[in-house]
Parts: structure tokens; C-alpha cells; sequence
């Protein structure tokens, strides 16, 4: 029996009242990653936001974990949801067990993630690789055994083999149990790892299915979706 990790209902968010993405369904059991598909300002992150806590729903519901109360971000944390956000999360001027050991697990369980890290890691990380970086800061929250893990275009900027390492490491983690909502602009890849696929535009659901059903597609994808957002 696959167990719901997740769960949004009618999700409305927005700022200020205004909504950025609208009327949002979305399920995502445990062991499955959902691939979130957009151009810019279609409502990718606002809708990542909205599930981690960070920006409360102007309607509908979140459940993550079975819990479908309005909880910010710091709670669902302790409750097992890892949220990896657009900005690189890591402490420049540590060196990178040190920032391994600010997260809340245990720093070695990075390296059965990123065991290319290990030369590295006494090394302070704004001495590292944008790539190496990024590692550091997924490494630390799948260190920690998220149940729910959202990332927001991790591969922003970085190296298609770095990517793929990025990606690999979200499919270990889903095969290991967690949840996983993808925010990606590389249609190709996130469709390679995801189980299923959801395209915004404009804030609302326009494309869905499973992932191995659109991967012949990718490039009509990217072409019709994530070119621009009129
Ligand atoms: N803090 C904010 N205040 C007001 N409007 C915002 C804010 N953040 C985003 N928006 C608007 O909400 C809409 C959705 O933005 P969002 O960042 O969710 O899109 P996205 O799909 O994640 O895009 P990107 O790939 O560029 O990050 C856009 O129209 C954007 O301008």
C-alpha cells in the first residue's frame, strides 16, 4: 500500500491576496517524486511555499504527513519535511562538515548521497564549486531523513553532470521512502527521475500524468510550456 505524503486540495496562494497559482490538486505518496514543470512566474515556487508553510494558502488545504492543520515551515520541519529553496543554502565562511553538522542529521549520511564530497569537506565552502555547494546543501537535508522532501530548481546554473548527480540522488532518496516535489526547468531530466509530472502556466495546472508516459515528449513540453509565460 503506497501511503500519502502529501497532499493539496484546492490550493490557492498568492501575495498580498492576489493569487499566483490557482485552485492546485496534488498527491504525493511515499517513495514518489512529482515533478513540477514551468516558465518563469508560472507558480512553481509559490506553490512550494505554500506546501512547506512559508506563505499560508489563500484557500484549500495541505496535508503533509497526514497533518492538515495551517503549520508554518519551522513545525513541519520538526514533523519531517525538508524544503532545499531557490537560494543556495549553505554558510560560505564554514567549512562543510561544519555546515553538515548545523542540519539536524547525522553529517556522515550526506556522503552515502554525495560520496564525492569527502576530500572536500574540510574545506570552507566558499572555496567550493557551485556544484559542490549544492550537493552540501541537499546532502545536509537528506542527511537529516526527511519524510517530504520539496526542491526548488536545484540544477539552477550548474553543470549538466551535476545535475544529473543532483537528480540521482533525489531518485536514491524517493526509492529510500521520501516524498519528493521537483521544481525543475530541465523537462528532460526531472521527467528522467519523477514518477509523475505536473505543468503550470499561469498558475494553474495545465498539463499531468506519469512521467513515463511524457517522456517521448520532453522537447514539445519545453517547447509549449516553459519557453515563455504569456
Ligand atoms: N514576493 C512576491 N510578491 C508578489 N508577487 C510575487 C512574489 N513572488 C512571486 N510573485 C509573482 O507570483 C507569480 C508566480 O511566481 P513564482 O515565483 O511562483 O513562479 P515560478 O514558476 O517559481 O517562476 P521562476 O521559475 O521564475 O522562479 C509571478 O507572477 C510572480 O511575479
Amino acid at each position: 500500500m503506497t501511503r500519502t505524503a502529501l497532499e493539496a486540495r484546492e490550493l490557492t496562494a498568492g501575495y498580498g491576496g492576489t493569487p499566483a497559482v490557482h485552485g492546485l490538486d496534488l498527491t504525493v505518496h511515499a517513495g514518489e517524486v512529482l515533478a513540477l514543470l514551468g516558465a518563469n512566474g508560472a507558480g512553481k515556487t509559490t506553490t512550494l511555499l505554500a506546501l512547506s508553510g512559508e506563505l499560508p494558502p489563500l484557500a484549500g488545504s495541505v496535508a503533509v504527513l497526514g497533518d492538515g492543520r495551517r503549520r508554518r515551515l519551522h513545525q513541519r520541519a520538526r514533523q519531517g519535511l525538508g524544503f532545499l529553496t531557490e537560494e543556495r543554502c549553505v554558510f560560505m565562511q564554514l567549512t562543510g562538515w561544519q555546515n553538515l553538522k548545523i542540519g539536524r542529521g547525522r553529517p556522515e549520511r550526506a556522503l552515502d548521497y554525495f560520496p564525492e564530497l569527502e576530500p572536500h569537506l574540510g574545506k570552507k565552502v566558499g572555496l567550493l564549486s557551485g556544484g559542490q555547494q549544492q550537493m552540501l546543501a541537499l546532502g545536509r537535508i537528506l542527511a537529516a531523513r526527511p519524510r517530504v522532501l520539496l526542491a526548488d530548481e536545484l540544477s539552477l546554473g550548474l553543470a549538466p553532470l551535476v545535475v544529473d548527480r543532483l537528480l540521482a540522488a533525489i531518485r536514491q532518496a524517493a526509492d529510500a521512502g521520501v516524498a519528493v516535489v521537483l521544481v525543475e526547468q530541465h523537462v528532460r531530466q526531472a521527467l528522467a527521475v519523477a514518477d509523475h509530472v505536473h505543468v503550470l502556466r499561469r498558475g494553474r495546472v495545465v498539463l499531468s500524468g506519469p512521467a513515463a508516459e511524457l517522456r517521448d515528449d520532453a522537447e514539445r513540453i519545453a517547447a509549449t510550456y516553459l519557453s515563455e509565460n504569456p
